[in-house]
């Protein structure tokens, strides 16, 4: 396998969940299900190396375990919840259930991340299904809230953020993301921590988190600044201005625009061309380049996530996503 595909959908209702990979030579593959299956591997493993510690881990670790392995292998919980009298199930119960339901497109990522961090394939590529690239984040997210109430929610949702952005942050081959269309949100933040994007003329480039009474995440209240100039990442960032193709290109957040009648070929020869390169070489490359930033990068991400956890229980933010899921004009 020479390349790992992963594929965005446009957040309609149900968000991005659907998520594919494609490998090299041509073979479709429904990555979500393979990649969940390696997954659990891993985590059984995991779970298995616990049983041997030497010092039992406690009660309250073991609950953490045991919830976060129900909620990768079955999803939120949504068992009827036992009796007052059946202590131990419903102390596991109690675990399981207020991890809430937590965005699934989050999960399917990072799934498909580490299994291709960790297979044969030699570059990554990201892209979305459709006409557009991406959304961003799931706004009906905010509407599902668990036993926990809001505050709960959102220290879950920054826990989960952090990690996800972490994922690109470590992540060791080439990461190559190829804009199809209108992108919006953290599809766009995280554009700084590619190694190379290629978009179409047809794609757009917004990020309108003051608008939504957010703030910036995946790393690029230091990424953008550094690629495209404090003032100029301030009209995105903060202001919400939508960059064209052309202009995230002269502004350095894209690598190469393509015209769209011929997007899809011309990148994808140039792709696989890129996937004939020495991989070892391709890897050790990104490393070197990588790692002076890495540490600030996770803090840069830490605080983020910090901000944006209190940016979720504001009104400013609670308002503008009513707003915008009971709106009749559109953004
Ligand atoms: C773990 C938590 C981590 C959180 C990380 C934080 C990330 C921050 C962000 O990503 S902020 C960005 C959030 N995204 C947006 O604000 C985009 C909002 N959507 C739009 O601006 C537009 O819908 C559009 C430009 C993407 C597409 O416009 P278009 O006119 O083509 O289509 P519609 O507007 O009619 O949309 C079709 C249906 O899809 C629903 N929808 C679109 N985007 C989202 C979304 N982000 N979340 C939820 N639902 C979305 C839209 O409501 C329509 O649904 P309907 O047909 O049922 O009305």
């Amino acid at each position: 396998m020479a390349m790992a595909y992963l594929a965005w959908r446009l957040a309609r209702r149900s968000c991005p969940s659907s998520l594919q990979v494609t490998s090299f030579p041509v073979v479709q593959l429904h990555m979500n299900r393979t990649a969940m299956r390696a997954s659990q591997k891993d985590f059984e493993n995991s779970m298995n190396q616990v049983k041997l510690l030497k010092k039992d881990p406690g009660n309250e670790v073991k609950l953490k375990l045991y919830a976060l392995y129900k909620q990768a292998t079955e999803g939120p919980c949504n068992m009827p919840k036992p009796g007052v009298f059946d202590l131990i199930n419903k102390a596991k119960w109690d675990a399981w259930n207020a991890l809430g339901s937590l965005p699934k497109m989050y999960h399917e990522i990072m799934r498909a991340l580490k299994a291709a961090s960790k297979d044969d394939s030699i570059i990554t590529v990201l892209t979305g299904n459709g006409d557009y690239y991406s959304s961003g984040n799931d706004l009906t997210n905010f509407t599902d809230i668990p036993p926990g109430g809001v505050e709960e929610k959102a220290k879950n949702n920054a826990v989960l953020l952090r990690e996800f952005v972490g994922c690109f942050i470590d992540f060791p081959k080439p990461l190559i993301a190829v804009v199809n269309g209108p992108a919006v949100g953290i599809s766009v933040t995280l554009l700084g921590l590619f190694d190379a994007v290629y978009a179409s003329d047809r794609a757009t480039f917004h990020t309108p988190f003051s608008h939504l009474g957010q703030s910036p995440e995946g790393c690029s209240s230091y990424t953008f600044p550094k690629i495209m100039s404090p003032a100029k990442a301030t009209e995105m960032l903060i202001f919400g201005k939508k960059l064209t193709a052309g202009e995230a290109c002269a502004q350095g957040l894209v690598t190469e625009v393509f015209p769209d009648s011929t997007f899809q070929k011309e990148v994808w020869t140039r792709l696989k061309a890129f996937a004939k390169l020495p991989p070892n070489a391709l890897r050790i490359s990104k490393e070197v380049i990588r790692k002076r930033e890495r540490e600030k990068l996770h803090a840069v991400n830490a605080e983020e996530c910090n901000v944006l956890q209190g940016r979720w229980l504001s009104d400013e933010c609670t308002n503008a996503v009513v707003n915008f899921l009971s709106r009749k004009s559109k953004l």
